[in-house]
């Protein structure tokens, strides 16, 4: 089967300057794909480079076999493309449900009350939340408001920037079993982590980025296991 999304060759950046360079990454139907690196390396300019928020100097991105470099974030919603941007934007007047229906807006679901009883059973947490403005919210229950946002477009692909940057340890560990638990669904996921190491221990495969380049790209228990990428990217020792 072809990948749900295939990277190849792309050069792309801001204003006409080149951040990534010659990337390529796959990512077939239901893995959770990992991009880990150190800081500035251009991880977070491949996630917005696939939902068009970059310049594209050359390279191609297919998705469904369709190539999308070129085409407007809009238009990738419906197809089946969401992101959920490490800004954690939600609007904090609104209540839990209204931010919910934002979702909804650039891909109207088939059914909306059946999408969001499926988002609600990912996040009960919501449910009794659902008319109190999102304001009220601590931090890791508006980061599930993002995502859940990002679920009732219906996505195949659900890119994620940092999910649990700013998060308390105990909301960390849940967002990780939630993206475990968003994936079970059916959906696949390629997200950049800082918490390299428990974001290898979910991933399928992963991709080391430095310096805008292809760095390294294994299953997540082989890159856990190899010392130099432990040494220079994840803090040295093996886990107990
Ligand atoms: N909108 C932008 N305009 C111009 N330069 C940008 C923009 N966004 C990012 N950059 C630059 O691109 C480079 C790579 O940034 P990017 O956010 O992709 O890296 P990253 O690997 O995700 O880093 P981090 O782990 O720190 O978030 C950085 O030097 C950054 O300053």
């Amino acid at each position: 089967m072809s990948p749900l999304l295939a990277i190849d060759g792309l050069t792309a950046g801001y204003g006409g300057l080149p951040i990534i360079d010659n990337i390529n990454l796959l990512v077939a139907q239901k893995e959770i794909i990992v991009v880990i690196g150190p800081n500035g390396a251009g991880k977070s300019t491949v996630l917005k480079s696939v939902f068009a928020l970059t310049s594209i100097l050359s390279g191609s991105i297919r998705f469904a076999d369709q190539e999308i470099a070129g085409i407007a974030t809009q238009k990738l919603v419906p197809m089946g493309i969401c992101a959920v941007p490490q800004t954690r934007n939600i609007f904090p007047s609104l209540t839990v449900r209204e931010n919910l229906d934002i979702g909804t807006y650039a891909a109207p679901p088939r059914n909306r009350a059946q999408v969001e009883e499926g988002v609600l059973t990912l996040f009960p947490d919501l449910k009794q939340k659902l008319d109190q403005p999102a304001g009220e919210l601590s931090g890791g229950q508006r980061q599930m408001v993002t995502l859940g946002r990002a679920l009732m477009s219906e996505p195949k692909l659900l890119l994620l920037d940092e999910p649990t940057a700013g998060l308390s340890p105990a909301y960390l560990e849940r967002i990780f079993d939630l993206i475990l638990a968003i994936r079970q669904t059916g959906i696949t996921i390629l997200m950049v982590e800082q918490n390299a190491r428990q974001a290898l221990s979910i991933a399928d495969r992963a991709y080391v980025l430095v310096n805008g380049r292809n760095f390294a790209s294994d299953t997540g228990a082989n890159l856990l296991a190899n010392d130099e990428i432990r040494r220079s990217f994840l803090g040295g020792s093996r886990p107990s």
